[in-house]
């Protein structure tokens, strides 16, 4: 029972997408890989696929030998443990999240500065990190006394959740994916991973930003120009970082999957601001679909979330991120020019 060549089986009725799955996944070192197509042409499994096909490329297979049956058979689990029924935290944007990360990690400037175990720990972090995702935010499940926000004491809620479903699920026959690493290289990645996911709760943000602002500002280069870090504290700083612009990719995307992921966040905003609605909440802000213009906030979060990060990440590995930059920049401006009676682009 050898495995597909991608990892999952691929839809009969369509002759040829094992060459266009092969033709996607050419891309897959390059920024504007369509994970949408991927999605497509795997029946839904782009997270199997995408992981499957990274941890082939990177040899984290073979390096620590996980068996290409395990890897697959956990990694099908944990797609099959995000809803579909999500409009946007599902496994696509799981795939998607993992994909970024591969190609932040693909940096010039951070050039062999990460180990393969480090390497493994932040793709399997992206993998793992939103999964069993309600479609429901952290405020909402506080609000409302639900059963997850009891568990894990309104903090970091979901994310909580989402650790403990992965490694739980690692235990399930041929599930587990880590069973040929020693005691304490399991622990490193356990640990690694869980202060990855932590720190993509929103609530971080600013802090996460400050403490990256302050590694640019002391940062040490060798004379290669890849960055020196030399304590833990650092290297996690730096991949919690690293994940966290991973997470917050979409803005930086190709104009139309930056349209594409905008469309999906605000039909999951709005499911939740109607649920609000129904049970006589407070509605919360970009979630009332009567209200809320989605243009202009795409804008502000650009310019008060969104940019502010890309700018201190782009500073770190400069000048690894300048194209992703103007990606950024690229959509703001679309998006400012999609507001009604906006001031025009200023002229030269
Ligand atoms: C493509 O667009 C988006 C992609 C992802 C997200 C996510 C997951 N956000 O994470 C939690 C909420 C969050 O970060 N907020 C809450 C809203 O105000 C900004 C700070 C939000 C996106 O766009 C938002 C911002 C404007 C309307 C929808
Ligand atoms: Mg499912
Ligand atoms: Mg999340
Ligand atoms: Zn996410």
């Amino acid at each position: 029972d050898s495995l597909p060549r991608f990892g999952v089986p691929l839809p009969q009725d369509l002759p040829n997408a094992e060459e266009e799955l092969e033709r996607e996944l050419d891309n897959i070192d390059k920024w504007g890989m369509d994970i949408f197509r991927i999605d497509m042409l795997t029946s839904h499994r782009p997270l199997t696929c995408v992981s499957y096909t990274l941890f082939e490329e990177r040899n984290l297979l073979k390096s620590f030998n996980i068996p290409p049956k395990t890897f697959v058979t956990y990694m099908l689990n944990i797609e099959e443990h995000y809803n579909k029924e999500v409009k946007y935290h599902n496994q696509v944007h799981a795939a998607d999240v993992t994909h970024s990360t591969h190609f932040l990690l693909c940096a010039p400037a951070l050039e062999s500065v990460f180990t393969d175990l480090e390497i493994l720990a932040a793709l399997f972090a992206a993998c793992i990190h939103d999964v069993r995702h309600p479609g429901l935010n952290n405020q909402f499940l506080v609000n409302t006394n639900s059963e997850l926000a009891i568990m894990y004491n309104d903090e970091s809620v979901l994310e909580n959740h989402s650790l403990a479903v992965a490694f739980k699920l690692l235990q399930m026959d041929n599930c587990n994916m880590l069973e040929a690493l020693n005691k304490k290289a399991v622990a490193a990645v356990q640990k690694m991973v869980i202060d990855m996911v932590l720190a993509t709760d929103m609530v971080k943000h600013m802090s996460l930003l400050a403490e990256l602002k302050t590694m640019v500002e002391t940062k040490k280069v060798a004379g290669s120009g890849v960055l020196l870090l030399d304590n833990y504290s650092d290297r996690i700083q730096v991949l919690k970082n690293l994940l966290h612009c991973a997470d917050l990719a979409n803005p930086a995307k190709p104009p139309d999957f930056c349209q594409q992921w905008t469309q999906r966040v605000m039909g999951e905003f709005f499911t939740q601001g109607d649920l609000e609605k129904e049970k006589k909440m407070e509605v919360s802000p970009m979630m009332d679909r009567n209200t809320v213009v989605v243009e202009k906030s795409q804008v502000g979060f650009i310019d008060y979330i969104i940019h502010p990060l890309w700018e201190t990440w782009a500073d770190l590995v400069y000048p690894d991120a300048q194209d992703i930059l103007m990606y950024l920049e690229q959509n703001r401006e679309y998006y400012q020019g999609q507001i009604r009676d906006s001031p025009p682009p200023e002229t030269a």
